[in-house]
């Protein structure tokens, strides 16, 4: 091993020892090559003549085995320039005198070696390739888990909705162990363990297990300088106590001899589960040593002192680590840390003061129960009243009794000297934990605050008031935070993507858009979003505005208001739809919004600005393709609806105006209807006119009184805009705002067809309904 090691090192002083050799022994001519069959000749010729020679040479090559990188290199370049040369002239260049011979010999011998070398070299390379491929293909490790494709952080659509479809559930090694069915069982998880043969010391499993062997750690630790001070253990509960203490050991006992060895490590960054390294590893840590001490076997003692001599168990206290290991590993595992902490804290507390009341107990004892006011009386429970008396002279809470005696003294000052010392520390400690839990909330409320006192002092109203409060609220709720972008930017890009990828992957696998997108540019893209939430009823953006930015749904639903006076809702776009494109990319050659899009309820949006669009699609044509077609659709869209709604419009045209002064009835129609019956059909034609005509006199209606706002100023025949003020009574008895349709001009000899009118606004206080209707005068005068 070693001297293989040693042969691929390259090191400089072999450098020399070649160059020197080819100084000694080699001073080519220019241009003094030979052909192939010339160097075989030669080889032979060498073999024959000059076996001295050889083995010097041979010897001198074998010790130069390990090349040097960079003479290896020149060599390679020598021998590539050599090739190159002899390519183009080993036909001219021929052995030209026998003065050359060995030189050529000289020649032979460095391109033999070289030839070795670097057949030395491809095979070192080789192997080293394939070693290094061999630990690409181990498993990830955590950090690299999120930006692993295979691991479903693939962007592209379909591995983004497999992703979504994944289980948790990690397929055993499939060379040593079948898939195993229904993982997601206690069992199969169990299963999965012991097909594996190694343990991820990050899974539940693991840490489930830690938490059976850190409470057997903490029964050691209460139980021991317990039972060793109190009288709690009697010749009648000794075997429970033996019990137990022989399961605790029992645990202690298979997490060395099983689990340890198990768990995984972290090497070079990589995973490695091979179960012989495992344990390997293990036995290499300090903390194995610790365990196989803690299970030293004092107990065996027990036979010559008795089994309450308890301090033969001391050694199991130095599993400390698994203490530590299992508060460290929950810490990172749940979503409040802080609450881990504090529970650590508060048993470091309890059971320093556990130590105290057991050290009392015995100073107590030993001078005597009740043998002055210092010391234990002896009534009462003992445990409790030593723990009380420990917690008081800890915390220096409350009134001590005077210590009477010298070592009684003592006893008292390293009470309080670990009350202050240790306590302080601790109850800092817990102080912190507390302040770090609150302190993005504390942050936020005095933000409130601030912005709260900003807008009375600008007497900004009420309700927009109210409105920024109820932002700051539902933001809060949402995100936990107002500034996610100060998280984010410790982190470094690569994880910050990996994140954002994390975080937004349901909404952007919903985005119809990017299904088609390249995986480069989503991600480029995804770094870019910044979240935002809209109130009901915001505007999100109005018609007509300069377009800076494109929004995506991530939660919530927006409205896309469209025809006259944005009224009709053209489109109402939930998660994972995109608007605010075309102005974008200014399609119809201008950078405006072309509709109006307004949040209906509480809406979280994800906003992506101009620059960063064009930043990152600028490399990426395809995709402006994409998103450039999907905008030429929704305008043709837009489009097509305004034509169809201007013909609906057209065919539902009325037409009004005030009654026309009939034309007088000629005479012969006045005979005609002498003559004919009164009942008659004829005469009643005659009379009233055709149904048709009917239809029309109709329509023409007596409507509303003029306003100073009906004007019509145009010429004949072209349409013009008017506002006509009507009465809902005035108008044909009529109670339905739509009735404003009927609005007429008042004038007497104009008639108006209404080509467009707009819906009812509201009434006004005179009780009025305001409508605006475009007319053409039809007839006048
Ligand atoms: N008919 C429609 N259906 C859905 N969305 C639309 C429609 N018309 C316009 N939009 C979107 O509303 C957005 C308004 O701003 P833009 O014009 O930048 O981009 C627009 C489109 O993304």
């Amino acid at each position: 091993m070693a001297t293989k090691s040693t042969a691929e090192r390259m090191v400089y002083p072999e450098r020399l020892e070649l160059d020197s050799l080819i100084k000694i022994n080699r001073q080519p001519p220019a241009g003094s090559w030979c052909n192939e069959s010339q160097l075989c000749d030669l080889q032979e010729t060498r073999q024959q003549r000059r076996p001295t020679e050889i083995s010097g040479l041979q010897s001198v090559e074998t010790t130069i085995l390990g090349i040097p990188m960079l003479l290896s290199v020149r060599s390679l370049d020598d021998l590539e320039q050599g090739n190159a040369d002899r390519q183009s002239t080993i036909s001219t260049n021929i052995y030209r005198s026998s003065s050359d011979e060995n030189s050529c010999i000289l020649q032979a011998d460095g391109q033999l070696f070289i030839r070795q070398r670097i057949r030395h070299l491809v095979r070192a390379f080789t192997e080293r390739a394939q070693r290094i491929r061999r630990r690409l293909e181990l498993p990830p490790t955590p950090s690299t888990v999120s930006s692993d494709p295979e691991d479903g952080n693939d962007l592209r659509p379909p591995p983004l909705f497999r992703r979504l479809q994944l289980t948790n559930c990690e397929s055993a090694d499939s060379s040593t162990c079948a898939p195993v069915a229904g993982c997601h069982s206690f069992w199969g998880r169990i299963k999965s363990i012991h097909c594996n043969r190694t343990l991820d010391p990050q899974r539940y499993e693991y840490i489930s297990w830690l938490f059976v062997v850190m409470l057997c750690y903490m029964y050691n630790c209460w139980v021991i300088p317990l039972r060793n001070t109190f009288p709690y253990q009697t010749a009648e509960n000794t075997p429970i106590w033996l019990a137990l203490d022989y399961s605790a050991d029992a645990i202690y006992f298979l997490d060395v001899a099983f689990i340890k060895p198990r768990l995984k490590y972290l090497e070079e960054g990589f995973w490695v589960a091979d179960l012989s390294l495992t344990r390997r590893n293990y036995i290499q840590k300090w903390q194995f040593k610790m365990d196989v001490l803690s299970l030293m076997p004092l107990d065996l003692l027990y036979f010559i002192f008795g089994t309450e001599y308890l301090m033969l168990r001391i050694p199991r206290l130095l599993k400390i680590q698994t203490f530590w290991e299992f508060f460290d590993r929950v810490d990172n595992m749940v979503s409040s840390p802080y609450v881990v902490r504090m529970a650590r804290t508060l048993t470091y507390m309890l059971y320093l003061i556990h130590l105290n009341a057991c050290a009392y107990y015995a100073f107590s004892t030993w001078k005597g129960l009740g043998t002055n006011s210092w010391v234990f009386s002896g009534k009462g429970s003992p445990y409790i009243r030593c723990f009380y008396f420990a917690t008081k002279t800890a915390t220096s809470i409350g009134k001590n009794p005077k210590p009477e005696t010298e070592e009684e003294s003592l006893f008292m000052t390293c009470s309080w000297l670990m009350g202050v010392f240790v306590f302080a520390i601790l109850i800092g400690q817990m102080r912190d934990i507390v302040v770090t839990a609150t302190r993005s909330q504390t942050e936020y409320k005095k933000l409130v605050d601030e912005a709260l006192e900003y807008m009375r002092c600008l007497n900004v109203p009420n309700h927009l008031q109210e409105r920024v409060k109820l932002w700051f609220t539902f933001t809060w709720e949402q995100q936990h935070t107002l500034d996610e972008s100060r998280i984010m930017d410790t982190l470094p890009h690569k994880m910050k993507t990996d994140i954002a990828i994390n975080v937004h992957i349901q909404t952007l696998s919903k985005v119809q858009l990017f299904h088609d997108c390249d995986e480069a540019l989503l991600r480029e893209l995804v770094l870019k979003l910044r979240p935002v939430i809209f109130l009901p009823g915001d505007f999100i953006c109005r018609k007509g505005e300069v377009g800076k930015q494109m929004y995506i749904v991530k939660t919530g639903q927006v409205q896309v208001m469209g025809g006259e006076n944005e009224s009709e809702v053209l489109a109402t776009l939930t998660e994972g739809s995109v608007f605010g494109e075309i102005s974008l990319l200014a399609i119809a050659g201008c950078n405006r919004r072309t509709a109006t899009v307004r949040s209906r309820g509480f809406s979280n949006l994800f906003v992506l600005r101009k620059a960063d669009l064009n930043e990152a699609i600028a490399y990426y044509p395809d995709a402006q393709e994409i998103l450039k077609k999907k905008a030429k659709q929704l305008i043709k869209q837009n489009a097509d609806r305004e034509r169809n709604n201007k013909k609906e419009q057209e065919m539902a045209e009325v037409i009004i105006g005030n009654r026309v002064e009939a034309p007088e009835t000629p005479r012969l129609v006045h005979t005609v209807m002498q003559v004919v019956p009164a009942n008659s059909p004829t005469a009643h034609l005659l009379k009233y006119g055709s149904r048709s005509t009917r239809r029309v006199n109709n329509t023409w209606l007596n409507c509303a009184q003029p306003t100073t706002e009906n004007q019509v100023v145009d010429h004949v025949g072209v349409p013009s805009k008017l506002t006509a003020l009507c009465r809902p009574m005035d108008v044909c008895n009529s109670e339905a705002s739509h009735q404003c349709n009927h609005a007429s001009h008042n004038s007497d000899q104009m008639q108006v067809k209404i080509i467009n009118s707009m819906p009812h606004i509201g009434n006004n206080e005179d009780n009025t309904f305001q409508c605006m209707v475009t007319v053409h005068r039809e007839m006048s005068q």
